[in-house]
């Protein structure tokens, strides 16, 4: 269901003053959020939205509506930075055949980037009464679709037709449920993420919420980044302890690979439409407050002007969510999750109407609907995985979304 509200949109960008902490400003629930150390952008209120029909040729689609609602647009930008003009807040389902998948052009955006500030407005947005924050009450746990015993259970047969030869590597996720005494403000889940997760990109759309260290693509021009995550080692409260897991993780035979197939995928998704790229040699470690990552941060140059959304649409599902051989690793876990992962694992983020924007892959989040929860984590399994540390991998990645629900 596609709906313009105003159409076509009358864009208005002013330069503001510093807003400090844009998550503060928020008036109410349901907001749409893209923040990153404090910078980023929030908005508010509708001006458009569509609901992206499933299928193969779903990116293509949204490219088209966002051409026709942006290109209709009358806009009035004094700022000129990328987010500033009108915004699409977009997050879309995992797998091409469900639905769920949205785009939303907010009626107010508030930014701040590079020690700019800014203010986008479409048509005259009503002036906005704050709703009190209600943070969340009586938080208590279900099982989602599989017990943690069925689960790593999955986690086994995978291991089995890894090591038979069906395929390299496939990620399996679980779901676990939260239920709340009352209705979920998200806005302090958001802001419990953004102050403990300052290194992620925590996000907002049309109730996903999350913090994802994962960027799938940052474009800006036509310069583009990804920093591709994939090998993860729990967190030790001793940092003698933490110190040697992160060196251990750098050494391992089977999350060195891990990761190469999530590089792998990157690049060769990347390669057609890069007129440079560049990949490292060697994987870092990303440390978060919950696990340690192995990280590697692709650039390029674009060779023609494919927007941020052309870029996402090669690149989904990269291996760090989908495994190797691609159409193999979905097979496998058509077969085995036994859940339709929603919006899960697919790319949220932000689009402007020059095609640049940022997007994340939407890990360490929940579908938030009322009183409900339902929180997502996923792990990489090789053919040397354990399921019982696949199992706590998984847990260690579940605190994130806790930590929002319970402080
Ligand atoms: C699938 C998830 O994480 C991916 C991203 C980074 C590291 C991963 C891993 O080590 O398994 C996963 O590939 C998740 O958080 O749900």
């Amino acid at each position: 269901m596609s709906v313009a509200l105003i159409r076509p949109l009358t864009v208005r960008t002013v330069a503001v003053s510093d807003p400090a902490d844009l998550l503060a400003r928020l008036p109410g629930a349901g907001p749409y959020v893209w923040v990153r150390h404090g910078e980023g952008l929030v908005g508010w209120g509708v001006a458009a939205r569509t609901s992206v029909p499933p299928g193969p040729g779903r990116f293509q689609w949204a490219r088209e509506w966002l051409s026709s609602v942006f290109g209709d647009a009358r806009i009035d930008d004094e700022v000129g930075m990328p987010g500033s003009g009108p915004v699409a807040f977009g997050s879309f389902a995992f797998d091409a055949s469900s639905t769920g998948s949205t785009l939303v052009v907010p009626q107010v955006v508030l930014a701040r980037s590079g020690g700019k500030a800014w203010l986008t407005t479409v048509g005259e947005p009503s002036s906005d009464t704050v709703a009190p924050l209600a943070a969340p009450l009586g938080i208590r746990y279900e099982d989602g679709t599989l017990t943690a015993l069925q689960w790593q259970d999955r986690v086994a047969k995978a291991v089995r037709r890894i090591r038979g030869g069906d395929l390299d590597k496939v990620v399996l996720a679980r779901d676990l449920m939260a239920v709340a005494d009352r209705e979920i403000d998200t806005r302090v889940l958001l802001s419990r993420l953004a102050t403990r997760y300052p290194e992620c990109y925590t996000f907002s759309v049309d109730g996903l919420v999350g913090a994802t260290p994962e960027l799938l693509v940052r474009h800006t021009g036509q310069s583009i980044e990804s920093l591709v995550l994939a090998g993860t080692v729990a967190r030790e409260s001793n940092p003698a302890d933490d110190a040697a897991r992160g060196a251990a993780l750098m050494a391992s035979e089977k999350d060195r690979y891990e990761h190469v197939c999530a590089v792998v995928s990157v690049k060769e998704a990347l390669a057609p439409l890069c007129a440079e790229m560049h990949v490292p040699d060697e994987p870092e470690l990303l440390m978060l407050p919950n696990v340690q990552h192995l990280a590697s941060r692709v650039t390029g140059r674009l060779s023609d002007g494919a927007s941020v959304l052309d870029v996402v649409a090669a690149m989904h599902p990269t291996a760090a969510v989908g495994g190797t051989p691609t159409a193999k690793a979905l097979g496998v876990i058509g077969e085995l999750e036994g859940m339709d992962r929603g919006r899960y694992a697919g790319p949220v983020g932000w689009i402007d109407s020059r095609g640049d924007g940022e997007w994340g892959i939407a890990l360490r989040c929940a579908e938030v609907s009322g009183d409900h929860a339902r929180l997502f984590a996923g792990c990489g399994i090789m053919g040397g995985s354990d399921p019982v540390a696949e199992l706590a991998e998984a847990q260690a990645k579940f605190r994130v979304m806790q930590y929002a629900l319970e402080g």
